[in-house]
Order: structure tokens, then C-alpha cells, then sequence
């Protein structure tokens, strides 16, 4: 690039850098003002508070003034709250504000026009724009394509410029790195240089190198269901992150960061990733793992975790069942089976008082089944506990006759009865009165245990339901289907039993019985939420999916996944595309398939794919590392050893590296080895503990969605991975590494390996 263009393109740069200075200063003045305006009301009110304190008139005004003051407070709060965030982001872009430049061709215009992109859009007067928004509308046209005639979305419809010329910038603390100009979409050298830094314990935003395709996935306005099938390390996770920011912006004033909800695996993974939004300069959306989100609704119940249940040894038999329980045709038996009790099977139970039934199961029964057969569950749930207040008013006056409130209203102390009628002022004419008074009041209080009871739906008895329905399935759903015989569907209900009793729910019975719940009581899911996304979508089962579809039924969808990674659900994961397309309408569905990895190097790419057997197209980007090292040790002693060895040489190129066992108890036995051994490295036992820099010894089913600089497979031994089901976890451990992978094993090397190409790794 010739010197000149350089210098002038600097020269720019100092002239918008000189005007954020500017900017800042004035942001830094009304931050100041704000401030100082605030502490002044602050002294006021405490001024006021002290001198009006004494009388009543002054409390009531002082009150006044307090409520007034309070609001002028919290206005110079949110404008100070608003100017931080102003200077926040300017402090930003006074180093790096910009990484782009287009200049297009407008038709009907005079002239062509060069517009800057940068993480945030500054302007030094009203619509005199310096730098824009990357999620501007016409920024696209940088991440789509080519030169030439391009058409980008807006808001009012598409749009077409004649794009004359793409240039990227890599800025440092406000000097100018590099220049170049590409014609492709966003060029290879600028890719190539994010993708060889080395990784970090939190993720990146990749602003400054959005790939076309994943620039469809960012801006897509129409699709109900967004899914993004796409190969270890293409993006999905980096794209949808980019899209949560670019959603902000597109519907700000509309849509809050609180109105989008992401479940990823799991906690570990969460904090991974929380530092991309703000890094964009918004605030992150909701996160939640599927087990929280079901977790909180059950605080009493403790629900399997998806780590026990990676541990669980599972008969054919009850994988069968707890396939069917994870299957559309599940969900739909349990809609069938909450729409039968609309007319018959509804269970209840007694609402007690001291002791006794009050309200007898019976009598409710009764209730709940009078109302006409129009009636929905939850209007018939509504009149129920209506006529149930109903008939509980009703005997307040027989009950104030009873023996126990008559025994009651003698035992009152003097300090009783003033509080009773301080809490409800009034004259009280005779004696008669009196004792009514008091008695009303006793009685009062001691339904209220009944009164509650009845507002939360007690009389109802979802454990009891849930055992009904399981009973009832067989009923609904031709086992035989289903390879399940009579025998085994019983075996696992009483399972189903004993665990309830001690208030224990495995994972495929939690979906179900919260589906089942809100059935019952006429839960509508939460309105509020418009956007949800939920990353690693191969690991949910159809039921599940169905169920947050049905939870939050306003919102639009970007599922994202690996078939290729299932390592929980491997068997549905095959079925699960299939099954989606039934649950949202193919008019606005749109399937985006990610094929180009950027995580690791061409070596390690080809590596990892041929451990799939029918595996999807994965295609590597052309980056070149070392090829991926297999050593196999004759015993445990020396494959420490060469463990211990590859970390040396990882530390020295001071690389961080996760070490992936297959099972937690291993990684405990190996992180003590270590220990033992005199070398540091962070045992990550729980997905609650926080990525370190380093060495990591991290189980298999948390290394999900994770990616480190090196990666050592421990044990890959044929004993720890034998049969094909396995493969696709090889294949998730393996495929986290960026840049180097290592392969070690005791004894005999799993023979899962042995679809990969000698010419692909170095064995040892
Ligand atoms: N356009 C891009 N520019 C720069 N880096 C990118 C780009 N796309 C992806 N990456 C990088 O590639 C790596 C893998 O991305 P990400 O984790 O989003 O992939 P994924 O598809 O979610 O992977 P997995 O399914 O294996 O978890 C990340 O380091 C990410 O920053």
C-alpha cells in the first residue's frame, strides 16, 4: 500500500481522534455538572429533613419536597448515568475508532460518498456523522460482499450502492498498523491476524472480521426460527453474540437486553462469554442454563444436572424410555392427557384446619368439574378457587360460634385486644359487638392458612398428577412403538415414585412435569421475552424445545448447533431437525449452514474431522500450525511423563492449555498426579468455578463451547473410548484446540482414531 495512502488516511484519523478528545471533554463537563447538582439536592433534602421534622405539617411537606427532590435526583442520575456511558464509549473509540472504510456510489446522488465503521457510530454535529455504527444499516455492504452494485436491508426496504471501495484499518492506540484494501468480503490477512492470537479465559468480539454468512445470521429480521447448523469452531457462538448486539441497536427504545434470553451449557461457558456485549458497549442479555431455568421453578425438588446424568449408566431399556420422554410425541401425549383433565382425572387433595379437612378433595372435585365443559383448565383453576373464598367467607360467621374461638376471646390480654383494634379503628357499641368483633378477628387470622392455600393452588397435587399421567401413557402412546414393553414403563414409574418421595426429579421427568404444571394451572409462559437463543441446541431434547417454545410464546428463535457435537443426547440429535420443522412454520424458518472453522489451524481441523465417521462438510481455514501428536505409553507412570514434558513446551510458548480427561473422577485423579508431581495447573471441578490462565484439567462435559490455545487429550486410550457413540465427545474434546493438539493414551490408542489419515498427525 503506497505511503501516501497511508499518511492521508492518518492524517484522518488524527483530525476524528482530535474531535472525540473534544467530545470527551464536553461529556466530562455535564458528568461534572450532574454531580455537583446532585450533591447540592442531596444536601437540601438532608438540610430539610432535619429543620421540618418537628411538626406534622412540616412532616407532610417535607414529604412533598423529599418526593420532588428524590425525582430531580434520580433525572440527574440517569443523565449522569447516560453521559458515564457516553465518555465510556468515547474512551473506547479514542483508540481504535474506526476499523473500516467504504466509499459507495448512491444513485441519484452528485458524488461518491466514504463513510468510517467502528464499534459505536460518532458524530461531531447533529447528523454529521464521522464514524457509523458497525450495525448501521448501510455498514452490511462492508461485511457482504464484494465491489460492484450491493443492496443492504433498512428499515424502510432494500437499497442499492454502487461500492467503489473497502478499506480495513488495524489501529493501535490511534496510529495507523496497516492498510489495505480488498475486494473480497472482509480479507483473509485481517482474518488470519485475529484468528493466530492466542486464546484468552473470556472471548472476543469479532467486530472487525464478521464473515457474509455470519453477517445473514446477525441481521436476520424475518425468521420465527433461526437455526444455525454449523461445524466446531465456525462462529455460531461469536456470531450470535454479535447478533444480541446488533438486535439492540436495531430495535433500541423497543427492545431491552432483558427481553433476550440465552441458554448455554453451562455456567462456566457463561462467563466465558460475558464480556463480548459489553465489549460492543451494551449490556448483556439474561443467561441461563435449561437446569436453572427449570431448577428455580422447583426449589424444593433437586433436579438431576446434566453432568449426573452424563455419569448415569442406563439400561437399553430405560435409554429407550428416556428417549421417548425427551420426543415430540411425548409432549404432545402430555397436551393430550391436560387436555383430558378438562373433563375427568384432575387429582386433589384436602385442605386441612386443625387437622381436619376443611375443604374435602371431594367437594372440590365437585367444584372443579361443575363448571361447564367449555371451560378451559385455567377458567376452570379461576371459578374453583373463586367458589372455594366463597364458601371459606361464608362460614366465618358459623366458625366465630365455635367453642375454641369462644375459649379464644376470653384468653385475649388487655395488649391483644388494643392491638386488635388499632389495626381496625372503630366504635364498638355493646358488648355483643365486642365479642364479635374479637371473635371475627381470631377467626380471620386462623383461615388465613386456608385462605393462602387456596390462592396458591394447593388443593392441587402436581405430584400426585405427574404419577397419574406417567400411569397413564401407555394409554396414549403404543409403547411398542417404542421398543418399550409394559414391564419397563412400570419399572420406570415406580422409579419415577420412589424418587419423588424423596424429592428427587431426574432430567427427562423435569420438562414434563413443568409442562404438566402449567397445563394444570394455566400458565401462559413468559410474553415479555422477544428474542431467545440457545446455543449447543444438539444437547436438547425435542421436548424441551417444545416446552421453552411453548414458555415463551412471543419470542423469535435463533437455535444454534452442532449435530456432530451431541454428547448428551446423541440418539435424538438425528431426529431433532426433523422434529423442528414441525413445531415452527417453514414459511419462516431459515436454516443456515456454517461450514468454514475458524478456531484451529488446517492441521487440527483435518484432524478432528476424520474422527467423524458422516460427518458434515467441515472446511479449514488456511492457517498452519503443527500437525496434532498421538503418544501411547506403555503405562500410566510415562504417559504422565509425557504429559508433563508437553506442558513444559506449551508454558514456554507461553500458551494455555486445557487438559480434557473424559470423566470428572479422572481429572481429579490426574490433577492430584500433578500436584503430586510439583506441577501447577487449575482443576476445574464445577461448571460455578471461573476459567484461570494456565494449565486447566477440565472434564469433557465442560470443556463445551470452550476454546484453548493447546489441547492434551488424556486417556485416550481404547479402554476410555471404545464404542462409535463416542466419537462425537472425541470429537467435541478434540476440536477446542486453536493451535496444537496432543493425543495421549496408555496401552492400546482408541480405535476411534483410526478413521484419521496417517498423514494427518505425528505418532509418536
Ligand atoms: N469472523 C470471525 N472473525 C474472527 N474470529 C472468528 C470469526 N468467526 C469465528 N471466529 C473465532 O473462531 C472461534 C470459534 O468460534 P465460536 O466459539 O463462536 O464457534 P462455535 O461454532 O460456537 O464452536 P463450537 O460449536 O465448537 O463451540 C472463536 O475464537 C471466534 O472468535
Amino acid at each position: 500500500m503506497a505511503e501516501t495512502i497511508k499518511q492521508q488516511e492518518q492524517a484522518h484519523l488524527d483530525v476524528v481522534i482530535d474531535k472525540i478528545k473534544i467530545a470527551q471533554a464536553k461529556s466530562q463537563e455535564r458528568i461534572d455538572n450532574a454531580k455537583s447538582d446532585e450533591s447540592g439536592i442531596r444536601n437540601n433534602l438532608v438540610n430539610e429533613l432535619r429543620l421540618k421534622t418537628d411538626s406534622y405539617e412540616g412532616i407532610m411537606e417535607t414529604g412533598l419536597s423529599v418526593h420532588q427532590q428524590q425525582q430531580q435526583l434520580n433525572e440527574r442520575q440517569n443523565s449522569w448515568q447516560h453521559a458515564t456511558d457516553e465518555l465510556n464509549t468515547l474512551k473506547k473509540m479514542e483508540k481504535t475508532p474506526y476499523f473500516a472504510r467504504i466509499d459507495f456510489h448512491e444513485e441519484g446522488e452528485p458524488k461518491t460518498e466514504a463513510i468510517y465503521i467502528g464499534l459505536a457510530s460518532f458524530s461531531d454535529e447533529p447528523d454529521r456523522f464521522l464514524v457509523y455504527d458497525w450495525r448501521a444499516p448501510i455498514s452490511s455492504v462492508y461485511y457482504d460482499g464484494g465491489l460492484g452494485n450491493v443492496t443492504y436491508q433498512t428499515p424502510d426496504g432494500e437499497q442499492t450502492v454502487n461500492l467503489k471501495l473497502k478499506r480495513q484499518f488495524q489501529i493501535a492506540d490511534g496510529k495507523i498498523k496497516t492498510v489495505f484494501d480488498t475486494e473480497e468480503a472482509v480479507g483473509d490477512a485481517m482474518l488470519l491476524d485475529a484468528l493466530s492470537e492466542k486464546s484468552d479465559t473470556k472471548m472476543k468480539s469479532i467486530v472487525t472480521t464478521i464473515q457474509k454468512e455470519q453477517n445473514q445470521i446477525i441481521r436476520d429480521t424475518k425468521s420465527d426460527l433461526l437455526f444455525v447448523q454449523g461445524a466446531a469452531g465456525s462462529g455460531k457462538t461469536a456470531a450470535v453474540l454479535q447478533r444480541v448486539a446488533w438486535l439492540l441497536y436495531r430495535y433500541r427504545g423497543k427492545l431491552t437486553s432483558g427481553q433476550v434470553i440465552l441458554f448455554s451449557p453451562n455456567q462456566l461457558f457463561n462467563d466465558y462469554i460475558n464480556q463480548v456485549l459489553p465489549e460492543l458497549g451494551e449490556q448483556n442479555m439474561v443467561q441461563m442454563t435449561y437446569y436453572q431455568y427449570t431448577g428455580h421453578r422447583v426449589p424444593k425438588l433437586s433436579v438431576e444436572t446434566l453432568a449426573q446424568r452424563f455419569n448415569e449408566d442406563y439400561s437399553p431399556a430405560e435409554e429407550r424410555i428416556d428417549s421417548l420422554k425427551g420426543s415430540l410425541a411425548f409432549y404432545n401425549a402430555v397436551t393430550a392427557y391436560a387436555n383430558h383433565l378438562e373433563k375427568e382425572d384432575m387429582i386433589f387433595r384436602n385442605i386441612n384446619f386443625k387437622g381436619k379437612p376443611f375443604f374435602t378433595k371431594e367437594k372440590i372435585h365437585d367444584i372443579y368439574y361443575s363448571f361447564n365443559e367449555n371451560y378451559r383448565l385455567f377458567n376452570r383453576l379461576d371459578g374453583t378457587r373463586e367458589q372455594l373464598i366463597k364458601l371459606l367467607n361464608r362460614r366465618i360467621s358459623s366458625e366465630m360460634r365455635a367453642k375454641w374461638v369462644e375459649q379464644a376471646v376470653q384468653d385475649l390480654s388487655t395488649e391483644e385486644m388494643n392491638q386488635m383494634k388499632g389495626e381496625d379503628p372503630k366504635e364498638i357499641e355493646d358488648a355483643d359487638k365486642e365479642y364479635k368483633f374479637y371473635a371475627r378477628k381470631i377467626v380471620m387470622k386462623a383461615f388465613a392458612p386456608i385462605r393462602q392455600a387456596v390462592v396458591r393452588n394447593r388443593f392441587l397435587s402436581i405430584n400426585g398428577q405427574m404419577i397419574h399421567m406417567l400411569r397413564s401413557i401407555p394409554a396414549i402412546i403404543n409403547l411398542d412403538d417404542y421398543g418399550i414393553t409394559k414391564a419397563d414403563w412400570k419399572a420406570s414409574v415406580e422409579r419415577a415414585i420412589t424418587e419423588l418421595k424423596q424429592a428427587k426429579l431426574t432430567l427427562s421427568n423435569i420438562s414434563p412435569y413443568l409442562y404438566l404444571y402449567d397445563k394444570m394451572t394455566g400458565h401462559k409462559g413468559e410474553k415479555e421475552m422477544r428474542y431467545v437463543f440457545i446455543d449447543e441446541i444438539q444437547d436438547y431434547t425435542p421436548f424441551q424445545l417444545a416446552y421453552l417454545k411453548f414458555s415463551f410464546p412471543r419470542a423469535k428463535f435463533t437455535l444454534l448447533g452442532d449435530l456432530n457435537q451431541a454428547i448428551f443426547t446423541k440418539e435424538n440429535s438425528k431426529t431433532l431437525l426433523s422434529e423442528l420443522s414441525t413445531m415452527f412454520d417453514p414459511e419462516k424458518t431459515r436454516v443456515v449452514q456454517l461450514t468454514q472453522s475458524y478456531r484451529s489451524t488446517e492441521q487440527i481441523t483435518d484432524f478432528t474431522r476424520h474422527i467423524l465417521v458422516n460427518g458434515e462438510a467441515v472446511k479449514a481455514f488456511d492457517r498452519n500450525g503443527a500437525l496434532p501428536v498421538i503418544s501411547v505409553q506403555p503405562d500410566r507412570q510415562a504417559t504422565l511423563n509425557r504429559l508433563i514434558k508437553q506442558l513444559k513446551e506449551n508454558n514456554h510458548e507461553k500458551e494455555t492449555t486445557a487438559i480434557i480427561g473424559k470423566t470428572l473422577a479422572e481429572c481429579r485423579n490426574l490433577a492430584k498426579a500433578l500436584h503430586d508431581a510439583g506441577v501447577k495447573a487449575t482443576l476445574i471441578q464445577s461448571e460455578n468455578q471461573r476459567l484461570a490462565p494456565g494449565i486447566i484439567v477440565v472434564p469433557s462435559f465442560l470443556a463445551k463451547g470452550l476454546e484453548f490455545d493447546a489441547v492434551i487429550v488424556w486417556e485416550a486410550s481404547d479402554q476410555t473410548y471404545h464404542d462409535d457413540g463416542e466419537r462425537q465427545l472425541l470429537y467435541t474434546i478434540c476440536s477446542r484446540a486453536m493451535h496444537q493438539l496432543t493425543v495421549l493414551a496408555t496401552g492400546t490408542l482408541s480405535p476411534l482414531f483410526d478413521t484419521v489419515p496417517t498423514d494427518e498427525y505425528v505418532r509418536e
